[in-house]
């Protein structure tokens, strides 16, 4: 399916339709999304994402709940520990030099992409289904003046436009529960090149738990998405040419996070879903980083 959009000073442009409805459903789900918890931590510095934290809470900087500016520094503090947790993704790409590309599938308002910009000084391009998350991510990329290295456009990650073995790196930050895994996995296989690594982090349900929870259930509903187990996203990279080179269980690192989000303003409904199912063991945080081979 393809759109065509015409205006005065452009011939003609082809953005390509949703793959199937339910594509459909999350490009509207993300252009409508605008919850206070993602725009005001991506305020306190200009990177907006949209994933979750990790690490120990900095209870000092936090400081008395009864002190003026608490609820500001609760938000810094949320924001600190999700910028942490991306910083811990791009620890896992291994050596980026300036000339490579790399590619942030799924990649929401762009926060990840900046990043990785600012730590690597390489492209970074950013494929969304919402065009609102391309536009932000690309008004935020100009402001920087990054816009020739960092760029976002509306695309199915299942299906990009990158030459076959071009990218040296490629990740997916909480972007995987939308996509067949052997789908999603046979794209980066494709557009990695031999050696390069492929970076996930992403929210599993526990093989040993049996079957997903009623919490997992319930994220899934919350979100719209499908979230896999474990043991699907071993074998999805053993079929497709990724080789796990480390598997890291986040699980105890995210906890804090959840447990201070639950305490502030800016709760959305889902808290409970998070902690309870990490707490009862059906359902973990995991970060998995493959060599393509
Ligand atoms: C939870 S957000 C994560 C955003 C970003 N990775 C981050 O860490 O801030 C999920 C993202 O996955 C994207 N997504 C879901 N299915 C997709 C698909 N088939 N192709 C491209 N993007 C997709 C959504 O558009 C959204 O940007
Ligand atoms: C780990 C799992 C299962 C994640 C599901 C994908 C998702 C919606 C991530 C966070 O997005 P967000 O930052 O927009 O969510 P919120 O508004 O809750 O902060
Ligand atoms: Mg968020």
């Amino acid at each position: 399916m393809t759109t065509e959009l015409t205006s005065a000073d452009a011939p003609s442009v082809f953005i390509p339709g949703p793959a199937t409805p339910y594509q459909g459903d999350i490009a509207r789900y993300w252009n409508n999304e605008a919850r206070p918890v993602n725009l005001r931590l991506g305020d306190v510095d200009g990177l907006y994402h949209h994933h979750y934290g990790i690490g120990a809470v900095d209870h000092a900087a936090l400081g008395d709940p009864q002190a003026p500016g608490y609820e500001q520094r609760l938000i810094a503090e949320l924001h600190r520990l999700e910028s942490a947790q991306a910083e811990t993704l791009l620890d896992h790409l291994g050596p980026v030099t300036p000339a490579d590309t790399l590619v942030d599938a799924g990649c929401g308002r762009g926060g990840t992409s900046v990043m990785a910009h600012q730590r690597f000084g390489c492209r970074v391009e950013g494929v969304t289904l919402s065009s609102a998350q391309a536009d932000f991510g690309n008004r935020r990329a100009k402001e920087l003046g990054i816009e020739d290295q960092v760029r976002a456009r509306v695309c199915n990650m299942l299906d990009t436009p990158f030459d076959k073995g071009s990218i040296a790196a490629s990740w997916n930050n909480e972007s995987t529960m939308y996509v067949d895994l052997d789908d999603l996995f046979a794209e980066h296989a494709r557009l990695l090149r031999p050696g390069g690594r492929y970076v996930t982090v992403t929210g599993c349900w526990n093989p040993r738990y049996g079957q997903p929870s009623k919490w997992v259930s319930q994220i899934n509903a919350h979100f719209e998405c499908n979230i896999h187990s474990r043991r699907e996203y071993l074998r999805a990279m053993a079929d497709n040419r990724l080789v796990p080179q480390a598997v890291v269980d986040l699980t105890p690192d995210t906890l804090p996070y959840w447990e201070l989000r639950a305490t502030s303003s800016l709760v959305t409904g889902i808290e409970e879903a998070f902690i309870e199912s990490y707490r009862d063991g059906s359902f973990q945080y995991v970060l998995i980083a493959a060599d393509r081979v």
